[in-house]
């Protein structure tokens, strides 16, 4: 089932290809059905890539605007959208993923000392539970490293208001086994279907619901749990500013480090960057308490492997894998640079990293379509996407058709 996401990014413009045409009218009928695994065609079934920027944002709403209007193609450009307004979101308010770490290890505590529950979260990550469409997903997503996105939400829903699981395991759970797994995107969804992060308002899934968009395959009638009220969360953080990014100057000896957040480089060697050497940063370790799936963590070295022979010439000599900001620090020290540079890492595992580096400056530029979406986050997604036609159009290497 790996094959479903070759990880190059050959593969990756192959399928934005193959979707382009789909991307208005079918795309806007039939987005919300899930047809099964290695039934996704009527989505683009990208996330994988974007997610990693092996392919970016831009590149993809470019694409499907040089064949298609916004008009006809606004649903597909504004779920791309709502990627980066979580991610514009999270960071001005980084709060909120300390919160869900938090809540995780607490959760993760009470799995361990509490048999039941133990059972029960077993009982779910393994789909073993009562509910056939559920224990469908949790197969699926383990077998194949993605779930469609009505999927997700059934799923979430059912994990949180049926079995009456913490949402962190779920969100976990998603984390080591999406090829997708995003800081923003994961954990703001999740808390979206709980109902805390649009306070208040809860996702519940229904039978019926399930049963048109899954086409008949599962009716869960009498199963889920009907009105259930909307968890308890505390109030959002203060806003923060939104990042602006670094400004980069190519002329001082700079190492570059590369993390899975950004593997198109190419942008920062337009602005003059010569690093003296390159390493690449394993943040899977910081992604959960346990262990990322295997076919996760392959995936993405795969990708890696990918963009360094993609960049190979540009990127001086080569050290994989660096796991810990002390050997960052190490092997920056040992060429002999003055910086390191470090596309922006969003808010998750591999900044985490990085923020902990101390011998160096660390030099993070911010590439010009987070600068001017992610301040847009103030509020929610309604408000976010007015400004999609402004962003749209400040896009480089966009005509209109
Ligand atoms: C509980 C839950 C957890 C999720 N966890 C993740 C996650 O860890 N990582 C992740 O990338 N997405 C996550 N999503 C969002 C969404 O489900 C996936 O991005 C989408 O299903 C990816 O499939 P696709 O590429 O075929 O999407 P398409 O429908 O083809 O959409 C095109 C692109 O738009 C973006 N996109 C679409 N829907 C969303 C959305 N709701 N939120 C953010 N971006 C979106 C993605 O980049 C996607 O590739 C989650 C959604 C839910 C409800």
């Amino acid at each position: 089932m790996t094959d479903l996401f070759p990880p190059t990014r050959t593969a990756a413009l192959e399928k934005l290809t193959a979707f382009v045409p789909k991307a208005a009218r079918v795309y806007a009928s039939q987005r919300n059905y899930d047809l099964g695994p290695g039934q996704h065609d009527n989505v683009s079934t990208l996330s994988p890539y974007i997610r990693h920027r092996l392919m970016t944002e831009p590149e993809v709403i470019v694409a499907v605007l040089g064949r298609h209007a916004l008009s006809s193609s606004e649903k597909f450009v504004q779920e791309v959208f709502w990627r980066t307004y979580w991610k514009g979101w999270l960071e001005m308010r980084p709060a909120v993923w300390g919160g869900y770490q938090q809540g995780l290890a607490r959760a993760w505590d009470q799995v361990q000392t509490q048999s039941g529950l133990r059972g029960e979260w077993e009982a779910a990550c393994k789909g073993e539970t009562e509910i056939a469409c559920f224990n469908h997903w949790a197969h699926e997503l383990v077998n194949t490293g993605y779930l469609h996105n009505h999927a997700r939400m059934w799923f979430a829903s059912i994990w949180i208001f049926t079995l009456r699981l913490p949402w962190e395991l779920g969100a976990d759970f998603f984390l080591r086994h999406l090829y997708d797994g995003d800081p923003a995107s994961n954990t703001l969804s999740w808390r979206w279907v709980a109902g805390v992060q649009t306070q208040g308002k809860n996702y519940v899934a229904r039978a019926s619901n399930i049963s048109k968009y899954t086409e008949g395959r599962f009716s869960p009638l009498y199963q889920l749990t009907s009105n259930p009220e909307p968890l308890d969360g505390p109030p959002h953080p203060p806003r923060m500013d939104a990042p602006e990014g670094d400004r980069l100057d190519p002329s001082k000896p700079s190492v570059l480090v590369l993390h899975e957040d950004d593997m198109s480089p190419g942008w920062l060697f337009e602005q003059g960057l010569k690093p003296l050497a390159t390493a690449t940063l394993d943040a899977t370790a910081q992604i959960s308490p346990l262990h990322v799936a295997p076919n996760v963590t392959s995936f993405k070295s795969a990708l890696m492997d990918d963009c360094t022979t993609r960049w190979s010439t540009s990127l001086g000599p080569l050290t994989t894998g660096l796991t810990t900001a002390q050997a960052i620090e190490d092997w920056a020290r040992s060429i002999g640079a003055e910086q390191i540079v470090t596309p922006y890492a969003p808010v998750g595992p591999a900044a985490t990293i990085l923020n902990n580096i101390r011998a160096l400056p660390v030099i993070r530029p911010l590439r010009d379509f987070d600068r001017r979406a992610w301040p847009h986050a103030t509020a929610g997604f309604f408000k976010f996407k007015k400004k999609i036609p402004e962003l749209v159009g400040a896009m480089k290497g966009f005509q209109p058709v």
